[in-house]
């Protein structure tokens, strides 16, 4: 029996694939095996001695230790491009909204309330205040054109928009499905210092964090419009509402509210919906879900953002031994060393790395001691050891 710990409230479509005999979940699991999360914080969390996997039904693991993680060997997990629909829809929502000025003038109107019959005058009066311009025709610069940004560059063309975009690690996948009418910026000022509307989808890292800051709003277009559906701590809010204040940025359109945004009429709060709807979040869950299953019952890795993909089929009536270790010579020959010691047959085998983690698969004729599990576990540089017999021993 697998213990599964859930930090948020997960689809029921993918919860539903855990069958009840061979896993218990709850929001309350004490050292669970793995751990389901949308946006929870664990980066001060501790983990329990069982924890294998973290999976995130999400794209975002900025809330999630990764360094850590990979340490202890455990595996952590997103959902490659499962919501990237739901926010694609939401960024469109926002372009329009950050132009014209819609999310101002609904508040306005229902402020007329209980003005009688004077409301359409007052309506037609008034309505100057919040004219804004068309997208159509204006330059909108997408950076990051992973499985969003390529979605909102390709939509910004269907609606009329010339698209710059910029991705120095571009996937061959995403400019495959890329509109070829989309220019390719060459760096990140060119799309600061030539756009009316900005757009930005990237993960939220050491390298990006604060990329919106003074020295970028220094040289943007001015009146420019932003739209962040990405994450907080890609603006330094302080230089954003100075930005505003000197009319460099029309409009910041932001997924994340905080304090200091809020109550600023240049400023949209949208509380975090990017991924809200019914059917991103049954996709996370069932590609999470799927991912975490596979991973506990088989070994097999597909979408982990610390460990290597890794499959192998599993061969009947053999027992199969993982290893994660660090990535360095003779790690894996120390295990077959130990198994050869003690007369335990290798039928298949596979090795994958990634960054400075090395992932090994290996399947065995017959069982496998406590003895041989505890030598392997004390080789220098192994980070995890697993056994899986028909059901997981360790
Ligand atoms: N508001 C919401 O509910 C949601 C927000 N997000 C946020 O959107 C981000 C992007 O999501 P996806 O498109 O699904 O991820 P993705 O991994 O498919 O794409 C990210 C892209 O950013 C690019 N990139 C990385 N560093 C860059 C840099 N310095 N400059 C330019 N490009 C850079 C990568 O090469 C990649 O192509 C997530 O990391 C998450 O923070 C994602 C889903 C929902
Ligand atoms: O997938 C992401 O990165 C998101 O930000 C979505 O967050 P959520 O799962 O809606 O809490």
């Amino acid at each position: 029996m697998y213990n599964i710990k859930t930090l948020n409230s997960i689809s029921e479509k993918g919860l539903e694939l855990l069958s009840k005999d061979e896993f218990m979940v709850s929001n309350e699991a004490e050292n669970p095996d793995a751990i389901l999360v949308r946006s929870a914080n664990m980066l001060e969390m501790e983990f329990g001695s069982n924890l294998k996997a973290i999976a995130r039904a999400g794209a975002g693991v900025n809330n999630i230790p990764i360094d850590r993680c990979t340490e202890k060997g455990i595996v952590v997990f997103n959902t490659p491009g499962a919501n990237a629909n739901g926010v694609k829809e939401l960024v469109i929502a926002a372009l329009f909204m950050s132009s014209r000025r819609i999310n101002q003038g609904i508040s306005w109107a229902q402020s007329l309330k209980g003005k009688g019959d004077e409301v359409p005058k007052l309506v037609e009066k008034g309505k100057s205040q919040f004219e804004g311009p068309e997208i159509k025709g204006k330059r909108i610069g997408v950076i990051g054109l992973g499985a969003i940004g390529v979605m909102v560059a390709n939509d910004a063309v269907s609606l009329g928009m010339e698209v710059i975009g910029y991705d120095p690690f571009i996937s061959v996948n995403a400019a495959w499905g890329l509109s070829s009418s989309v220019i390719r910026a060459t760096s990140l000022d060119q799309i600061m210092s030539t756009c009316d509307y900005i757009t930005v989808h990237v993960p939220l890292g050491p390298e990006t964090k604060g990329m919106f800051n003074k020295e970028k709003f220094a040289i943007m277009k001015k009146g420019a419009r932003i739209i962040n559906l990405s994450r907080g701590g890609l603006v330094v809010n302080k230089d954003m509402l100075d930005a505003l204040d000197d009319g460099t940025v029309a409009c910041y359109v932001t997924d994340f509210p905080e304090q200091d945004l809020l109550g600023n009429d240049k400023i949209i709060t949208i509380p975090h919906l990017g991924a809200s709807t019914p059917e991103s979040e049954e996709n996370c869950a069932v590609m999470a879900v799927n991912q975490v299953k596979d991973y506990l019952e088989k070994g097999v890795i597909k979408n982990s953002v610390n460990f290597p993909n890794c499959d192998m089929a599993v061969k009947p009536g053999c027992t199969r031994i993982l290893t994660a270790h660090e990535n360095v010579p003779n790690m894996v020959g120390q295990v077959t060393s130990i198994l050869a010691a003690n007369k335990v047959n290798i039928a298949d085998m596979l090795t994958h790395h990634k960054n400075n983690i090395g992932y090994n698969m290996i399947d065995v004729d017959g069982k496998v001691t406590e003895d041989i599990y505890t030598s392997i576990k004390n080789i220098a540089g192994i980070k995890m050891v697993r056994i899986i017999e028909e059901k997981s021993l360790y």
